[in-house]
């Protein structure tokens, strides 16, 4: 049971923190909403204007000018429901002031869809080891859902796992609104570990296009990036699952086709020459997957799953291989 009075905690300014915030504040259930973001600026002109200045700027932000801070250790105090969405790789430091006894009697939901770096775990598994939080206490925001259709109220479907589903349905129950449709599951590692891969994949997606694949190419990409997917998260938790669903090849399709993807975005600058410091600045938005596919190599070295996409794209960011002939390679490879 999530605390009486509701209180929910959004951790991370970006686009993402900023359409769950208006799903939040749409969706009817009384709840009192607190929002930490690292920018003194863009908190001060949120509280005066009521739109963050950086992301979604069009999203009418209806949240108590008190209750949006810089700082988190103030916020925490007063919440039920932490909501953490900042980029995986920034997650640690977003935490710096956070202790285990901060996390007591919290529930905690992940929006993030990577993995943190060094670490080398998935959100749930980090929030576990470092804070004790339990899987039952801890839930996943995924689905295919950019933050961009939200802000134009784009029906949309999201789904919610955790160790504790009935937990997962009050959470949703927070969520939903007339143009989001929840659904609810008990797969949080199938669940996290898709929606990290998938901005792999959606990094392919654009590399492939950037040096100049078509449509045709990248059909034959995708139906083989649901397959290496399958296998991956069947190896690292084997429950019966079934892949079709929107929380595992639905975001991979939205992502791997959409022009709205940051992901998708930043592999066809990379296709077509940039470097990587070179796109990132140009995206003045965060790629998880540049991240994630680091973290993914050394945790495969446990597994050995054959994963021929990831590494090619490993090879790409990390070896500085060349994306014409690495592709080309990759190319051999499917079927
Ligand atoms: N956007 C989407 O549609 C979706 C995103 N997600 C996930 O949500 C999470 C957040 O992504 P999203 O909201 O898209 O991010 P954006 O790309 O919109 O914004 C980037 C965010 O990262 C912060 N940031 C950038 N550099 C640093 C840094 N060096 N240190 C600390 N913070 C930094 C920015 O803070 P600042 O503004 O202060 O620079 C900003 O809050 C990711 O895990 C993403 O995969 C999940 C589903 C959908
Ligand atoms: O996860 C997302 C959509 O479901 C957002 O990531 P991308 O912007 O790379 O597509």
């Amino acid at each position: 049971m999530i605390g009486e009075k509701n209180r929910i905690l959004v951790v991370g300014g970006g686009s993402w923190a900023t359409a769950n915030i208006k799903m939040l504040t749409d969706n009817p259930v009384e709840k009192e909403i607190s929002w930490w973001m690292r920018s003194e600026q863009a908190a001060e002109h949120i509280r005066q204007f009521g739109h963050n200045p950086n992301y979604l700027s069009s999203v009418e932000i209806r949240v108590p000018a008190k209750n949006i801070s810089t700082n988190l250790k103030s916020l925490f105090g007063k919440a039920d429901i932490v909501l953490l969405n900042v980029p995986a790789a920034f997650l640690k430091e977003a935490l710096t002031d956070i202790k285990p006894e901060d996390f007591k009697g919290k529930k905690v939901v992940s929006a993030i869809k990577g993995i943190v770096p060094d670490e080398n775990m998935i959100i749930a598994e980090f929030i576990n080891q470092r804070y004790g939080v339990s899987f039952d206490d801890f839930m996943v925001i995924s689905g295919p859902c950019h933050a961009e259709e939200v802000a134009l109220e784009k029906l949309s479907y999201l789904t919610i796992a955790s160790g504790d589903t009935e937990l997962a349905a009050e959470f949703a129950g927070m969520l939903s609104t007339r143009y989001i449709n929840t659904i609810v599951s008990d797969d949080i590692w199938g669940t996290e570990y898709a929606a990290v891969l998938k901005n792999v994949y959606a990094m392919a997606s654009g590399i492939c296009h950037g040096v100049g694949y078509g449509d045709n190419f990248q059909s034959v990409l995708i139906s083989n990036a649901i397959r290496e997917l399958e296998r991956f998260v069947a190896a690292v938790h084997p429950i019966d699952r079934d892949i079709k669903e929107s929380a595992y090849l639905g975001d991979l399709l939205v992502t791997a086709y959409s022009n709205f993807s940051r992901n998708r975005t930043f592999g066809n600058m990379i296709g077509k020459g940039y470097t990587v410091t070179a796109a990132q600045l140009e995206m003045n938005m965060v790629a998880e997957g540049y991240y994630a596919v680091n973290c993914l190599h050394e945790v495969n070295k446990q597994y050995k799953v054959p994963m021929p996409i990831c590494s090619a794209v490993y090879a790409i960011l990390y070896e500085k291989r060349s994306p014409v002939l690495e592709m080309k390679h990759l190319a051999g490879q499917l079927s």
